[in-house]
């Protein structure tokens, strides 16, 4: 199954029969190799690789290290560092084909038995088209059960517990199920989230061994860094709806944020400067809170960013990196002690919720290369044709437990949205 990673770089000549990024993922699909589609945020630029063996390496996440790929690290990945078990899951860019509005633009195969059956099964699904099933299929929510009851029961244990000051933030997470009726299109998923969501990341990663389809729209930065150099990260936190009352968009300027939501998205960024001192460093750059819209909602985030090639500090991102996941936009603060609550009191496994993922040290449109690791939120697992949806809410010791209850179903909804609206018809 290895293949020969030296690779060839042809850039496709337009045709009329000029394979899409369906065409490849049904190809990786049949060949149960793992693939991972995505695209950045505000960009055009649609990205595919394939990984050439079914099994993908655990790596520990070294932007340094790391040949161009894909990351995808589970939550559980606390100190993500060489001297504990590597479990960021890497897809090699063993083929990596780059989409500008559905045509090709960039086209690199590593040579190999794999990447010529892959190029072969391309050719076969080029001369049979596969069908978008994507409008004719229907989504029926599954039964919750006790899960609100169970839920708002863990909030105000925790909030019993912040009071007695265990701990001052937790991220308390759930999930909701939803079932097609028939498998649907991933790719034509990923299409129609990229359009609704153009400030998200938007991603979707097959990963054969679990026999699982991650899929989302984040709009949660975690570690950037470009090919200048530059160094980002933001922090977010406090959601509230970004429509008003009768449905209409809210402007930014309009939104009002609690002192509740203020303190959560504080704690975020008091968590981020933390990390800048752990390493002594002082150059950063902080600007926020702002509102910001990620789709139907809105949060509060404070962009960081740092110039690594002014502080001298070349390996600042695998750095953060290390001591930034999970942040308490996700686990909570003291970090230790937030993790334990989890641990103990979700009824289910986050998995690749609320990890991170995104490319690594894949090249830029001017050839430079650049790795952008996003927080695994807004996502949901496709095992068959049932969708598992998986959203969190800060807890303070201020938390009311339906509302933060009600915060998970809006959070929900971002991706149930174009779930159903492409699935009515
Ligand atoms: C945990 C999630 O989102 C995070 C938690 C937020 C909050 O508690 O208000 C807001 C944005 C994200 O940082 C999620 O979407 O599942």
């Amino acid at each position: 199954m290895q293949s020969d990673l030296s690779t060839i770089t042809v850039t496709a000549p337009h045709t009329v029969a000029e394979p899409t990024a369906t065409h490849f993922w049904e190809s990786a699909r049949q060949l149960g190799c793992p693939a991972a589609l995505w695209r950045l945020p505000n960009q055009q630029e649609k990205h595919l690789i394939i990984h050439l063996t079914d099994v993908l390496p655990r790596v520990s996440a070294d932007l340094e290290e790391l040949p161009a790929g894909f990351a995808v690290s589970p939550f559980d990945n606390l100190d993500n560092g060489p001297d504990n078990p590597a479990r960021t899951l890497f897809l090699r860019a063993d083929v990596h084909v780059v989409f500008s509005e559905g045509t090709i633009t960039q086209l690199n195969y590593a040579s190999g038995h794999q990447a010529e059956a892959l190029q072969r099964l391309v050719s076969q699904q080029l001369n049979n088209p596969p069908t978008s099933k994507f409008n004719s299929i229907a989504t029926k929510t599954m039964a919750d059960g006790d899960a609100q009851s169970l839920y708002e029961q863990n909030v105000a244990e925790a909030v019993a517990e912040m009071q007695q000051e265990r701990f001052r933030k937790v991220v308390l997470s759930r999930t909701k199920r939803v079932e097609f009726d028939e498998t649907p299109d991933v790719v034509a998923i990923f299409d129609k989230l990229c359009l609704t969501y153009p400030t998200a990341f938007v991603s979707a990663v097959f990963l054969p061994e679990r026999g699982q389809v991650w899929i989302s729209a984040t709009p949660e930065r975690l570690v950037s860094v470009d090919d200048k150099g530059i160094f980002r990260t933001l922090s977010l936190a406090g959601t509230q709806s970004a429509f008003d009352a009768a449905g209409q968009p809210k402007r930014p300027s309009e939104a009002m944020w609690s002192q509740k939501e203020i303190e959560e998205q504080a704690l975020v960024s008091r968590y981020i400067i933390e990390c800048f001192k752990k390493i002594r460093l002082r150059e950063y750059l902080e600007e926020g809170p702002k509102t910001i819209i990620a789709g139907n909602l809105m949060h509060l985030g404070t962009r960081f960013s740092v110039d690594t090639q002014a502080v001298r500090y070349p390996q600042l991102g695998t750095v953060m990196l290390r001591l930034l996941h999970p942040t308490s936009a996700v686990c909570g603060m003291p970090r230790d002690a937030a993790y334990e609550f989890i641990r103990t009191h979700e009824p289910h496994d986050r998995e690749l919720y609320s990890g991170f993922l995104g490319p690594v040290n894949v090249a830029n449109e001017h050839g430079g290369p650049e790795s952008h690791l996003f927080v695994h939120i807004r996502c949901l697992k496709l095992e068959g044709n049932v969708a598992t949806l998986y959203a969190g809410a800060g807890l303070t010791e201020d938390s009311v437990p339906e509302r933060e209850w009600q915060e998970t179903e809006m959070k929900c909804q971002t991706l149930l949205n174009v779930l159903t609206s492409v699935t009515k018809k």
